[in-house]
């Protein structure tokens, strides 16, 4: 069966500006990705190049069976690629439930289901999105892109930030999503060993190219590729 994503030599960046080089890349349905590298690596480029708002200058992505290259992010969405920016871009005058409904879509991820993955967003659910924490504003990131339905989940440093409870709390969540639920999902992460835990596999991006590719239970015990390409203790 072809991959869920297959992206073929893409070259993309910001304008003229050539960010990513011939990446190769490609992911099974209800497989999940930890991608990772030093900072200007180019993983948030390639997240942006997946949902459609980065100059796209050679190469191909193909999504669900189709081909996506060109297609604009509005479609890209209605495709199946629910993305959470580093931004989060929550409703900040809307109600946690008003942003859960926003935009949601009709399939197995409903409020009581996203309720009982977060049971926070449950107790705040009349508060405004600009009454919530850091780490509930990432929550309800999260779960208003499960409402969304979509087939591929990109999620942009989710755990950034957050208090370290929070970010106990989170992965909790995360790891259901992928392992138990069988979420397909690219997770761009700092933090190499809180994530690879809960992928299944991993890549990591040096200077706009693909520098390592493996499963995330092969880099978690090498500590000399750890330290070689993330300078990982
Ligand atoms: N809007 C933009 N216009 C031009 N160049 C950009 C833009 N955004 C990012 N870049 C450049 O692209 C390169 C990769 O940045 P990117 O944000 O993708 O890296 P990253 O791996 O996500 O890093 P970080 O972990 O710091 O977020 C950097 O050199 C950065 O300066």
């Amino acid at each position: 069966m072809a991959p869920l994503l297959s992206i073929e030599k893409l070259v993309s960046g910001y304008g003229e500006a050539r960010v990513l080089h011939r990446i190769d890349l490609a992911l099974e349905e209800g497989k999940s990705l930890a991608l990772l590298g030093r900072n200007g690596a180019g993983k948030t480029t390639l997240l942006d190049t997946i949902v459609g708002v980065t100059t796209h200058h050679a190469g191909s992505i193909r999504f669900a069976g189709r081909d996506i290259t060109r297609t604009r992010p509005e479609q890209r969405a209605a495709a199946g690629i629910g993305w959470v920016p580093q931004e989060r871009n929550i409703f900040h005058s809307l109600t946690v439930e008003e942003n859960l409904t926003a935009t949601s879509r009709p399939g197995v991820w409903n409020l009581s289901r996203v309720y009982a993955m977060f049971p926070r967003l449950e107790e705040r659910k009349r508060n405004l999105g600009n009454q919530l924490s850091g780490g509930e504003q990432q929550m309800l990131a999260v779960a208003r892109a499960l409402m969304l339905n979509p087939k591929l989940l990109l999620l942009d440093e989710p755990l950034e930030g957050l208090a370290p409870i929070i970010v106990d709390e989170l992965l909790a969540a995360l790891r259901r999503i992928v392992t138990e639920e069988g979420m397909s999902a690219i997770i761009v992460e700092q933090k190499a060993r809180k994530i690879l835990p809960l992928t299944d596999d991993a890549a990591v991006l040096e200077r706009g190219g693909i520098a390592y590719r493996d499963t995330s239970a092969t880099l978690l015990s090498n500590p000399d590729a750890l330290e070689h390409h993330l300078s990982v203790a």
